[in-house]
C-alpha cells in the first residue's frame, strides 16, 4: 500500500494517520490506533465509510451496492449533510458537501475537544464556483475525525463565515451516520421516548412518541425534535450498544428504510 503520513506513529501509545489509495483510487485516511480500532475517511464528502473496534468488527453499515463513483454520494457510513438536510431548501437533497472533494488541513485553528485523542485528521471544505452559483455564501468547513483510545469515534464540524461584507448565512446539517446492528427486531433505541417528532412518511405531521423505547416493525423516517445529548442504540443480538453523544444538535433522525 503507498501512502503519505501525516503524524509519525513513533511509541506504542500514539496512533497512526495515513492517507492511502481506496476504492476506484479515491484517497482515503485510515486512523490507527494501537489497541486495534480504526477508522477511514474519503476525501470524497469528508466520508467517513469505516470504523472498527479493537476486535476488528466493523460497526458502520455501507451498501453493498455503495457507488465509489462522484458524482454519486455514498450510500452507507457517515455522509456530512451540509449545507441543506434532505429537501428542506433549494438544494439536492442532503446538500452538495458530500459529493464534494474536501482537503486535509494541516495547520486547523486550534480546537478546543474533551477527548484527549491524538489519532484524527482534520479535512476542509471550501465553497467551488460551481456550488456559490446555487449557494452564494464564503464558508470554511473544517471537520476534524478523531478516533479515542477507547475506540470512541468522534466528529467535530466547524462552519466559519467568510463572506466579506460579514453577511449573516443560515443552514442545516446532519450527520446521516448509518450504523451496523443485526437483526432489526433486535434493535431497540432509548433516549427518544415521549418527544415530539415530524414523521417524513406522514407529510411530516408531528406526532408525539409513546413512552417505550423504539422498535422497528416497518419503515421509520422521523425527526425527533429536541433531543437529549446522549441517545443509545442497543443491539440484543450482538450485545452491543451505540451511545451517540452529541452538542449543538437538537434534532436527530431515525430512518430505516427496511429494504435495502
Ligand atoms: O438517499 P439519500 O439522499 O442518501 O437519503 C436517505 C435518507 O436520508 C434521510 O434520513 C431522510 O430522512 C430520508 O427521507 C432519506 O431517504
Amino acid at each position: 500500500m503507498s501512502g503519505e503520513k501525516l503524524t509519525p506513529s513513533s511509541g506504542a501509545s500514539s496512533g497512526s494517520v495515513d492517507v492511502v489509495k481506496g476504492i476506484n483510487g479515491l484517497d482515503k485516511v485510515v486512523l490507527r490506533d494501537p489497541r486495534g480500532s480504526s477508522a477511514e475517511v474519503y476525501l470524497y464528502g469528508a466520508h467517513v465509510t469505516s470504523w472498527k473496534n479493537d476486535h476488528g468488527e466493523e460497526l458502520l453499515f455501507v451498501s453493498n451496492k455503495a457507488i465509489f463513483k462522484p458524482p454519486k454520494p455514498i450510500r452507507g457510513g457517515i455522509p456530512i449533510c451540509f449545507p441543506q438536510f434532505s429537501n428542506l431548501g433549494p438544494l439536492d437533497g442532503h446538500g452538495f458537501a458530500r459529493i464534494r472533494f474536501w482537503s486535509i488541513d494541516n495547520s486547523p485553528p486550534p480546537l478546543q475537544t474533551n477527548t484527549s485523542s491524538k489519532t484524527f485528521v482534520d479535512l476542509i471544505l471550501k465553497p467551488s464556483e460551481e456550488d456559490a452559483r446555487v449557494w452564494p455564501h464564503s464558508y470554511e468547513y473544517r471537520l476534524r475525525v478523531a478516533l479515542g483510545p477507547a475506540g470512541e469515534l468522534s466528529l467535530t464540524s466547524r462552519v466559519r463565515n467568510t463572506n466579506a461584507d460579514g453577511k449573516p448565512f443560515s443552514f442545516t446539517f446532519a450527520y446521516h451516520t448509518y450504523f451496523s446492528v443485526s437483526d432489526i427486531s433486535e434493535v431497540r433505541v432509548e433516549g427518544l421516548e415521549t418527544l415530539d417528532y415530524l414523521d417524513n412518511l406522514q407529510h411530516r405531521e408531528r406526532f408525539t412518541e409513546q413512552g417505550d423505547a423504539l422498535t422497528f416493525e416497518s419503515e421509520v423516517d422521523k425527526i425527533y425534535l429536541s433531543t437529549p445529548t446522549k441517545i443509545a442504540i442497543l443491539d440484543h443480538e450482538k450485545k452491543r450498544t451505540f451511545v451517540v453523544r452529541k452538542e449543538g444538535l437538537p434534532d436527530a433522525v431515525v430512518w430505516n428504510p427496511w429494504d435495502k
